[in-house]
């Protein structure tokens, strides 16, 4: 099919706090879809784009002001959908992304405290009309996702916060699967990697027949 007519991709981001198990998966969904017959581009915020993994390396090891972060979050995620989401979606690819705003609401509002209404604000003017089709919410406790953390990496500005702050991450974003439940599925990632698999399995069938 040509460009223009195609019939447009889907949108599939993933979440969870850090640790959760997410990253794991992404490779799995792809290959999953590709099987399936989709053309897939795999991606992830803040970044993916030049400008986006510049704010990237910012965001993730420099302190800064909560709504300096906030706003760069969003700048970052603004290339990202106009550079390569929707260019994507036009095509017919299915794009698959490690993080989308639902983490702003998570980290910058549920994590740091900042005003709902201001990650509204922000959300309307970015991309008022785009949300994931599908959003794969992976949940653990904690006391999990530090372990499987601190087991393999050096930490970031994020992954170095306290568990209240992840705590807090977590609600919100249960809070938002609670909200959005036709958008949001909670994936209980506390399981083996090929339990979870199996849940997106099923997740995943529904979203291609
Ligand atoms: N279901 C699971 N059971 C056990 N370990 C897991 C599971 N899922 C992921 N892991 C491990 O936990 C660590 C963190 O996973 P990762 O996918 O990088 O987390 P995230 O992207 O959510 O921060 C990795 O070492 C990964 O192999
Ligand atoms: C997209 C996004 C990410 N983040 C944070 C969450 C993560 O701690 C960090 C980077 O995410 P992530 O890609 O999960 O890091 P890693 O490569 O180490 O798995 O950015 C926000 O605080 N707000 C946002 O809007």
């Amino acid at each position: 099919m040509t460009q223009g007519t195609a019939v447009r991709g889907k949108f599939i981001s993933f979440e969870g706090i850090d640790g959760a198990g997410k990253s794991t998966h992404i490779g799995f969904v792809a290959d999953f879809l590709k099987t399936a017959g989709k053309s897939v581009v795999s991606s992830r915020e803040p970044g993916g784009t030049g400008v986006g993994e510049k704010l990237r390396e910012m965001l993730l090891h420099e302190k800064m002001d909560l709504e300096t972060e906030a706003l760069l979050m969003f700048a970052s995620r603004r290339e990202h959908i106009a550079q390569v989401i929707e260019p994507a979606m036009a095509r017919g690819d299915w794009v698959l992304s490690d993080r989308f705003t639902d983490a702003s609401f998570a980290y910058q509002g549920g994590g740091r405290g900042l005003d709902r209404a201001k990650l509204e604000t922000l959300e309307n003017w970015v991309h008022p009309h785009l949300q994931p089709d599908l959003t794969l919410l992976f949940d653990v406790p904690l006391e999990v996702a530090r372990k499987r953390l601190d087991a393999t990496r050096t930490l970031d500005k994020f992954e170095q916060e306290q568990a209240d702050f992840f705590s807090a991450c977590r609600n919100e974003y249960l809070r938002r699967a609670a909200q959005f439940p036709h958008r949001i599925v909670v994936v209980d990632s506390t399981r083996t990697i090929d339990e979870t698999r199996a849940q997106l399995t099923h997740v995943l069938e529904k979203l291609i027949a």
